[in-house]
């Protein structure tokens, strides 16, 4: 269970409030307007940024001190984050090891990551030459290979076109339920939410609120998310 513990967090003049928890292999989707600070909370999960009060904890454990990638999350980012000078193999495993000295265990899980996320005989493609939606499988492949208990993904497949979108939703959501990890997304559009997510927090005012259900929250939005939706 991921637990935001009376968690506030700020950068500069901005502040933001949570106070709920996340089962584990429960989805949750982060919508909000821009500024909300949506990827400020993925930031104080992650441990770039440390509250200024309360705490992160996992199972219980507070997290409060523990570096970046120390802690139970894999996050994917909005561009896929892939270095263009290595190939898709060497990108993934940086997931494992950042310094890239890969066992042939690592090696294996690596195959059996890009295997999953549809990617089986790239191994040795550059970035640059793979489509936007190859690129999205090769990130989401580094996140899976981390094998951590909390994905989190900031807007991850925003330039993918809609079919491409979904598809990649889809896949996220088989993964996660394959491996049981919990998942928080951040989106702009509801569908997407309504895809994937068990609950969602609307982020206004700065407040993440406790999650809503997906459904009911949608069928029947706060005015927070009423003003966002439009
Ligand atoms: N390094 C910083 N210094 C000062 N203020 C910052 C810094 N980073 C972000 N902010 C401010 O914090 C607020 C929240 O930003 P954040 O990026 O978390 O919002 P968001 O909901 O993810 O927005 P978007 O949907 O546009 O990505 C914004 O008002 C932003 O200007």
């Amino acid at each position: 269970m991921l637990t935001l513990d009376h968690l506030r967090l700020e950068q500069g003049a901005f502040s933001l409030t949570a106070n709920w928890t996340l089962a584990a292999g429960e989805t949750l989707a982060l919508i909000g307007p821009s500024g909300a600070g949506k990827s400020t909370l993925l930031a104080g999960i992650a441990g770039f940024l440390e509250p200024v009060a309360g705490r992160v904890l996992w199972q219980d454990r507070d997290l409060t001190g523990i570096a970046p990638g120390q802690r139970p999350v894999a996050m994917l980012f909005q561009d896929a984050n892939l270095f263009p000078h290595l190939d898709v193999a060497r990108n993934v495993g940086l997931g494992l090891r950042p310094d890239l000295r890969l066992t042939r265990e690592d090696r294996a899980k690596v195959g059996e990551a890009l295997d999953r996320v549809g990617l089986g005989g790239f191994q040795t493609r550059k970035p640059g030459s793979l489509s936007g939606g190859q690129q999205s499988r090769a990130a989401l492949a580094r996140a899976l290979v981390m094998r951590r208990p909390v994905l989190m993904l900031d807007e991850p497949f925003s330039a993918l076109g809609p079919a491409m979108r979904t598809e990649m939703l889809d896949l996220v959501r088989d993964v996660i339920g394959e491996t049981g990890a919990s998942l928080v997304m951040v989106t702009h559009d509801p569908g997407d939410a309504a895809r994937i997510a068990d609950r969602i927090s609307v982020v206004a005012d700065g407040v993440a609120a406790e999650p809503a259900p997906t459904r009911a929250l949608l069928d029947n939005p706060p005015e927070a998310l009423r003003d966002y939706l439009g």
